[in-house]
């Protein structure tokens, strides 16, 4: 095998406070973030709403130093990639392609196009697949390789997730083991694994098989620590009105707290590097939770990042991939869309000239609606608590 190309992909985060509004932008005009009937209302729903959650948001990275460590923690993980790569004696390129955010995937996917590569690996830095995350830069890659002949004739295989992977598994053990040992009775201490949430339409209508995942991964990790400690997984970070996965990371602690938990340590299970989520949002908000609820001794294990077990992991994966048949985009895709993924999709179906009449005038009245809610603050997305 020549010389290969490995493209790594993650969601992305904004580097200075100026870029917040834009970021959140470019994340609310996702469809596979937010799904609306309508493919035309998404743009000024995602301006609106990254309008109003600009400025929490941007409170929010301003306690973790003004910016994502996204982009510098992942260019960190393809270095010591690469690196672990070549002592495998297989000569790599690295590429980042971020969903929302620099290096943009398009800016990646331009780059490798240009250098002379035999064949590219697609990791997605996440290890579980959510159709809100890998799912999404699946998407928007195969959309990119339509339009592009270039690399229509590129060979590539995706690994479309990973956690049941041995070596991420022993990463993940690793680190807790020396989170549980700073305790002064570590068989003793809670293990709260927090998984990020999505909604839990998702799972249960559109097929995602994220929670499936989640909850077989945290099974794993408990195995493969083989201690005796208690444990517990919930969901982070819900956004809006609608219900996500539970139980939610703040009631289980809370739960937890009045059960008279005292010692407990957060371990992270979707990220694979340290950012606004576990910097901001597990060590500030939830120990602050936690500690309200009688939790006084509080730890958080730390992401993986360029920890070696870990990069030793991703990058054992990437050579078993090039031995492995190829994974196609359409073949990732594809078996989604066989369980109703995408919303926008159930609307399409009933296309007939009646009923685009009628889906034109509910869509304006929505429109009117929005713009009046825009002007005045009062109406329906405030009284359900998407707006504030
Ligand atoms: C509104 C819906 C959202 C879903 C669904 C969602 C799923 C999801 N996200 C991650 C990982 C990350 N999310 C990050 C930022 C981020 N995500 C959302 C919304 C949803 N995420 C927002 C609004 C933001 C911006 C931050 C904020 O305002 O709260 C990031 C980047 C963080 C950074 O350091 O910049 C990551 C990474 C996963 C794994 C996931 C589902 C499995
Ligand atoms: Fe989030
Ligand atoms: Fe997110």
């Amino acid at each position: 095998m020549g010389r290969i190309g490995v493209l790594l992909l993650n969601l992305g985060g904004p580097d200075k406070l100026e870029d917040v509004g834009p970021f959140l932008y470019n994340l609310f005009s996702d469809p596979e973030i937010i799904r609306l009937p309508f493919r035309w209302m998404q743009k000024p729903l995602a301006w609106f709403i990254a309008t109003r959650r600009q400025k929490t948001s941007q409170e929010n990275y301003k306690q973790i130093g003004g910016g994502s460590p996204l982009r510098r923690i992942t260019e960190e993980q393809g270095e010591a990639i690469k690196c672990q790569l070549g002592k495998l004696g297989q000569e790599a390129n690295i590429y980042v392609g971020m969903r929302y955010w620099h290096p943009y995937t398009e800016e990646a996917i331009a780059q490798l196009t240009q250098d002379n590569i035999d064949k590219l690996v697609i990791l997605p830095l996440y290890p579980q697949f959510s159709i809100s995350t890998s799912g999404s830069s699946f998407r928007l890659l195969e959309q990119l390789w339509k339009e592009n002949p270039k690399l229509q004739g590129l060979e590539y295989t995706v690994i479309p997730s990973w956690y049941k992977a041995s070596g991420y598994l022993q990463a993940m053990s690793e680190l807790i083991i020396g989170e549980l040992e700073k305790f002064p009775d570590p068989d003793h201490v809670h293990i709260f694994f927090s998984a990020h949430g999505v909604p839990k339409s998702y799972v249960k209508e559109a097929g995602d098989p994220y929670q499936q995942e989640i909850e077989e991964c945290t099974y794993l990790i408990m195995q493969t620590l083989n201690r005796p400690n208690p444990h517990t997984l919930a969901y982070q970070s819900r956004v809006g009105p609608v219900e996500w996965l539970q139980p939610y990371t703040e009631d289980a602690l809370k739960e937890l707290g009045g059960k008279g938990v005292k010692n407990l340590v957060v371990v992270p299970i979707s990220f694979v590097s340290e950012h606004i989520e576990t910097l901001q949002e597990i060590d500030i908000e939830y120990r602050e939770i936690a500690e309200e609820a009688g939790i006084h001794n509080f730890g958080r294990v730390p992401a993986p990042n360029t920890n070696p077990v870990f990069i030793q992991a991703l990058s054992d994966l990437i050579i078993d991939a090039l031995k492995q048949p190829d994974l196609k985009l359409s073949q990732v895709t594809q078996m989604k869309k066989r369980v109703r993924m995408y919303p926008q999709e159930r609307w399409e179906w009933g296309i007939t000239t009646s009923a685009e009449v009628w889906n034109g005038r509910i869509a304006m009245l929505g429109f009117i609606g929005l713009m009046i809610e825009l002007v005045t603050g009062k109406g329906l997305l405030h009284v359900i608590g998407l707006l504030h």
